[in-house]
């Protein structure tokens, strides 16, 4: 096994499957993963170049659903570049090339005739700085389903009979309560989101993106932007995702990695994964020297 190859032992027996040519055949392939269980993403070889810098190195790994895996490493080792392969955001990075494979729910997402509308709704992102949309609180919930069709609202449904606003209604109370906010917005959700505290917004980020129902939330520092408080009640969040979602986040951290997550990649500087396993373990007795080192802050 090389050191870049490194797969705890999940009892994976995740299936490929073609990618979806429509949206119908990738929902079903998804809900039928779904059901299966266990690994919910299988990473192999992932090799990304900024133009000719060589930002990823060979990474591997599998990623067990209903858990918190956290990515940890010094400035510039890659983890975010890592955490964009996982939902091709790297796509939209022009100097970005990406080879490699990574199976979400068994369907390889770098098959060219990946459905990326299906991908991102069930691959949800949330970034460092808050960034709600300009809109009210329940805008921002409801956004990703009507662009989904899920919803439908205005004139013209209410023409056809196809007004959704009690459907609309139930979503945002349901998003707002996983992400723990409903107490606090409840009495207000056509006020404008960006009034809420940074904290606030970012949960509501949280929110709009468990609203379109994914499976895997990627998280990039979610918290770094936040006061201590804010950052607590994140972390608990966090926690209470796994029990329903696969949540991979990107932290500086280390003491949040070690509270909240449940596997630790340890990326080290020249964008290669040097260690990931039960967290525990990283943190107590990694195999690595230079982990041990860039743990116990002898660099890094
Ligand atoms: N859009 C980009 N264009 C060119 N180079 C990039 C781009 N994004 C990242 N890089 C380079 O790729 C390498 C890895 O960067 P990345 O942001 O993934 O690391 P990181 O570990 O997330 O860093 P940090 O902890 O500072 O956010 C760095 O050398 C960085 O300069």
């Amino acid at each position: 096994m090389s050191e870049t190859d490194i797969t705890p032992d999940t009892g994976s027996t995740a299936t490929t499957t073609t990618a979806g040519e429509s949206d119908e055949q990738a929902r079903d392939a998804w809900t039928e993963y779904r059901a299966a269980g266990e690994t919910k993403l299988s990473v192999e070889d992932i090799n990304v170049w900024y133009g000719d810098d060589h930002a990823l190195k060979d990474v591997s790994m599998d990623i067990p659903e209903e858990s918190v895996t956290a990515l940890i490493g010094p400035s510039g080792c890659g983890k975010s570049t890592f955490l964009r392969c996982l939902n091709r955001m790297n796509d939209r990075i022009k100097a970005a090339r990406v080879e490699g494979s990574v199976e979400v729910g068994g369907t390889e997402i770098y098959h060219p005739d990946a459905n990326l509308v299906e991908l991102r709704k069930r691959i949800g992102m949330v970034f460092q700085s808050p960034n709600p949309f300009p809109k009210s609180i329940r805008e921002n919930i409801s956004y990703g389903p009507r662009k989904h069709g899920e919803i439908e609202k205005g004139l013209l449904a209410r023409l056809f009979g196809r007004d959704d606003t009690e459907a609309e209604a139930e979503l945002v109370e349901r998003a707002l309560k996983q992400a723990a906010l409903w107490d606090e917005v409840n009495d207000r959700l056509d006020d404008n989101a960006l009034g809420l505290s940074g904290g606030q917004q970012q949960r509501l980020c949280i929110a709009r993106c468990l609203a379109v129902d994914p499976d895997v939330i990627l998280m990039d520092e979610p918290a770094s932007a936040l006061d201590p408080i804010a950052t607590s009640k994140i972390e608990d969040l966090v926690e209470e995702l796994a029990k329903e979602y696969t949540v991979v986040i990107v932290t500086h951290n280390m003491q949040q990695a070690a509270r909240i997550s449940d596997q630790t990649a340890v990326f080290l500087t020249g964008g290669e994964l040097i260690e990931y396993d039960d967290t525990e373990k990283i943190f107590e007795n990694p195999e690595s020297q230079r982990v041990e080192d860039y743990i116990t802050g002898k660099f890094g």
